[in-house]
Order: C-alpha cells, then structure tokens, then sequence
C-alpha cells in the first residue's frame, strides 16, 4: 500500500526527526514570489507546506494551491480556516476540530460541510484536534471561531483537551497560540502534553528565531508550524539551513 503522509510523520517521530512547516496564507502571499520563496524553502529544514487563512477573502486558496504545487515537491497540507478552503489540488488535509471551544460550528458543522468537497476527492485526510491556547493577543482564529483560548495557565485544561482529542480518534493534537502570537506556548505546556501524548503534536504560534524553534522541539514538539516570521523576514529561512 502506498505510504502516506501520515505514515511519515509517524515514522519521524519514531526517529526522533523533527518536522517544520511553512505556512502559506493565501490572502497575504504574492502568487508571483511563489517560485522565488520555494527555491529558498528547499535550501532550508522546512518539510511540509501548510496552506490556509482563517479567512481567504479573495478566495486565492485553489490557484495559490496550484501553483505551490508546480513548485515543491514537498506534502502540501490544507490547513483550513472554513470548508470553502478545501481544494483537491492538494495533497492532503489537517481535518481541523476545534477543541478548545464549545462552538459547534467548529465543532462539527463546518465538518459536515466539507463532506461534499471531500467525497470525490482523494486527498489525505488527517483527523486533527486543534487547541487554541492564549498567546497574549487576540488572534483571527478567536475573532473567526467566536471562541476563547485556553490560558497558559491553565496546564491540566490543555493536557486534558489534548488527551480528550486522542481519545476520541484525532490522529494529530495542534497547540495553536495562534497566527503572529506575541507569546509562543510555553516549552513546559510542550513537555507536559508531548510526554503524555502518543500521537504526534504539532504547535506554532509566535516563533520567529532559531532559539525559539529549538526550544519547543527539545520540549517535545513533532511538528512546529511557521508563517508570520518567514512573512515578515523571508532571510529567516536562510538562517534554517539544511
Ligand atoms: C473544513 C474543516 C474540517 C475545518 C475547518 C473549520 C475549523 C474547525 C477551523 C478551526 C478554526 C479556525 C478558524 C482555524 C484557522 C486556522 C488557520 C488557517 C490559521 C492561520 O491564521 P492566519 O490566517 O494566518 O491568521 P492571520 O489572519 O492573523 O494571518
Ligand atoms: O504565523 P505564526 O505566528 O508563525 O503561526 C503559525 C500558525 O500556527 C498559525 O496558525
Ligand atoms: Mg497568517
């Protein structure tokens, strides 16, 4: 049977071979700049493309998608902000519940609506439990999903939603501190999920240096998500040299 992207996250975890991502927002990327940015992905630790927004006002998603995909052979990921996001130009999708919240919309409802997308489509698809924890602003993701995070604070709330998730079948849990977090989950929050956890965690939010990153995997971090400090210092990449 072919392996999936799923298979190889497991195995990298098994390996203890750290993952990153490179988050691609479609209201914000240049879809001309997509072949310059991807030469310099290559060159760097990067090993996975999420793609999505907790909004796509100009509905980009589908060509953005597109064109990543004539450029990286890298897994492209539809980490989505709402159903409307779901292309099958895509490899695979992180099928996003929103655990921290009590809003069914995100709950279930926009779950049930992608249904139609997703049935003739032969994306991956990926159960995800998805953890909105407060990173000291307030994020899109709370605004869109009308939902509070879970404070950093609250430590026994986390690890309880993330074993919640995994108990419930999520083969993913994401610690989120949200898109351009002023502060990045904490690496004892990481620790304390990551030991406990057997299915592999992703967190971003907020990290923007090479310290930063090092950290949440020596915490225990499988998989860390980056968009706002490749979008703002796009040399940042060069500093995550192969
Ligand atoms: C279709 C399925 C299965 C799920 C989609 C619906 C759910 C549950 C979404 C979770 C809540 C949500 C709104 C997530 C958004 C995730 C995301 C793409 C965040 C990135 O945010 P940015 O767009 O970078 O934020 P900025 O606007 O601040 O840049
Ligand atoms: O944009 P940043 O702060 O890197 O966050 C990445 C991702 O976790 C946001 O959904
Ligand atoms: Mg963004």
């Amino acid at each position: 049977m072919k392996k999936t992207i799923y298979d190889d996250i497991i195995q990298a975890k098994q390996n203890g071979q750290k993952l990153l991502a490179v988050l691609i927002d479609p209201d914000k990327i240049d879809i001309n700049h997509i072949p310059e940015f991807f030469k310099k992905v290559h060159k760097s630790i990067v090993t996975h493309v999420f793609v999505g927004g907790s909004t796509d006002a100009e509905r980009k998603m589908e060509n953005v998608v597109a064109i990543i995909k004539q450029h990286t052979k890298l897994p492209v990921l539809i980490f989505p902000g709402s159903h409307e996001q779901i292309t099958e130009m895509a490899d695979g999708i992180l099928f996003l519940s929103l655990l921290s919240g009590r809003n069914p919309k995100y709950l279930i409802e926009q779950q049930v609506q992608s249904v139609v997308k997703l049935i003739n489509t032969s994306l991956e698809i990926i159960p995800t439990g998805y953890i909105l924890i407060d990173g000291g602003i307030e994020t899109a993701v709370q605004r869109v999903s009308e939902t509070q995070p879970i404070s950093q604070k609250n430590h026994a709330e986390i690890l309880h939603t993330a074993l919640a998730g995994q108990f419930s079948g999520k083969k993913l849990v994401y610690l989120e501190a949200g898109s351009g977090a002023q502060k990045a989950i904490k690496p004892e929050i990481i620790q304390e999920v990551s030991t406990k956890l057997q299915i592999p965690l992703i967190v971003g939010g907020g990290i923007r240096s090479k310290n930063q990153l090092n950290v949440a995997f020596n915490a225990g971090a499988d998989l860390i998500v980056i968009g706002t400090a490749f979008e703002q210092n796009e040399a940042f990449l060069n500093e995550l040299k192969r």
